[in-house]
């Protein structure tokens, strides 16, 4: 059967769930899809459709991000559920790199948590510039207990930059809105005016050259191999020539689907998956670029302004120096690399500074692109690329 085209009909951002394990980020993207179909805008996701790997189904958590789309009145979205779990953080950057907006779920109950905290740090870094605060399982919260919670949360979005006194902040109850509860269910239909009217719309730059950060890669049997992500910029057309650098890979997108519909263009922002001619399977990986051919040049070499996590802030108990070998999260990609401070210059947990990083491989890079820093499991520092080379 012919699969209906992709039509695009109104403007499309790409947002997603964030926040600690449990406070119930996957249980709200299900509540949304569910109150949206009811309005006729969209299919509901039931919760075990979104967290559908076996061992995400067996431990009741999200491990890998997830993608559902849905339509309000004025806007398409795609959505990304993110993992709250400490142990799947590196998943989290990865989802939070193409987001527009974000919707921070906290529990009522439990306020912010070490993940709360790590997440709205992570999301600032890797440039998400508005998040719309959902105070979850508000059905089961007192409600003095949750006017601290929402003050606790306004500050702590201050203290990283987000103007926390005019964020959005809306009870919800993604467990009763999906029972149908009518109360419940107009809170998430608050939720997602606020968004729809608190998140902008981002200036996509569609002119550029064609340039797409590899999330994941998948085969369609006797079809080839699919490589998905959101756009960073530029336009794509079926029939276009691309490289994927990491790969060194030069071929055709034979292929283009939007959340399982075709469409003749993708564009800067869309949510895609590309059909690539002759690639095998395990010749590119999440990290790799899908460019337009010859139009950015990798670099291993850049300077950047860092920020040290304070051990308050999950960070490391003692400083830095050159010679310090952490990975590097730059878009999808997770990158080992070697820090130099300078000779004799040590960075406390807490401090602010700039040093130069050499890649473990070539990453194409940009002045003003944001990155994560962890080792071993934990985040350690956010920066800026302030020069390549
Ligand atoms: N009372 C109440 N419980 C809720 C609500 N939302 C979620 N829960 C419960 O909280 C637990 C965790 O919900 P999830 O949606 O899996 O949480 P999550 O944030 O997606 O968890 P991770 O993806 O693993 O980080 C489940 O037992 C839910 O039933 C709510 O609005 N009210
Ligand atoms: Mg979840």
């Amino acid at each position: 059967m012919p699969k209906t085209a992709y039509v695009r009909t109104k403007p499309h951002l790409n947002i997603g769930t964030m926040g600690h394990v449990d406070h119930g980020k996957t249980t709200l993207t299900a509540a949304i899809t569910k109150v949206l179909a009811e309005r006729g805008s969209g299919t509901y996701v039931p919760f075990d459709r979104i967290d559908r790997a076996p061992e995400e189904a067996a431990r009741g958590i999200t491990i890998n991000i997830a993608h559902v789309e849905y339509e309000t009145d004025t806007r398409h979205y795609a959505h990304v559920d993110m993992p709250g779990h400490a142990d799947y953080v590196k998943n989290m950057v990865t989802g939070a790199a193409q987001l527009d907006g974000a919707i921070l779920v906290v529990s009522a109950l439990d306020g912010i948590m070490p993940q709360t905290a790590e997440h709205v740090l992570l999301a600032r870094q890797v440039g998400v510039d508005h998040i719309v605060v959902a105070l979850n399982k508000a059905d089961a919260g007192d409600e003095e207990l949750t006017d601290l919670v929402e003050l606790e949360v306004r500050e702590l979005l201050t203290s990283h930059g987000y103007g926390g006194d005019s964020v959005p902040v809306v009870r919800v109850s993604g467990l009763r809105a999906l029972e149908g509860d009518p109360r419940w269910t107009e809170a998430i239909g608050a939720l997602l005016d606020a968004v729809d009217t608190y998140v902008p719309m981002p200036e996509r730059y569609v002119d550029a050259p064609f340039l797409l950060p590899v999330e994941n890669v998948l085969t369609i049997t006797g079809r080839g191999t699919v490589v998905t992500g959101a756009v960073e910029r530029g336009t794509i057309r079926v029939g276009d020539r691309v490289e994927v650098l990491g790969a060194a890979v030069d071929t055709v997108v034979t292929g283009l689907e939007t959340f399982g519909k075709p469409m003749e263009e993708a564009q800067a922002g869309d949510s895609v998956a590309l059909l690539l001619r002759g690639v095998p399977r395990d010749a590119v990986r999440r990290g790799h670029i899908v460019a337009a051919p010859g139009s950015v040049v990798p670099s291993r070499r850049f300077s950047a302004q860092v920020y040290v996590l304070s051990a308050g802030e999950g960070g490391r108990t003692t400083p830095v120096a050159t010679g310090y070998r952490p990975q590097f999260y730059i878009r999808t990609a997770d990158v080992v690399g070697d820090v130099d401070l300078g000779a004799g210059a040590v960075a406390r947990p807490g401090d602010t500074v700039t040093m130069t990083v050499e890649l473990g491989r070539d990453v194409p890079l940009e002045p003003g692109l944001g990155f994560a820093i962890r080792e071993g499991g934990r985040t350690v520092g956010a920066g800026t690329v302030t020069a390549v080379g």
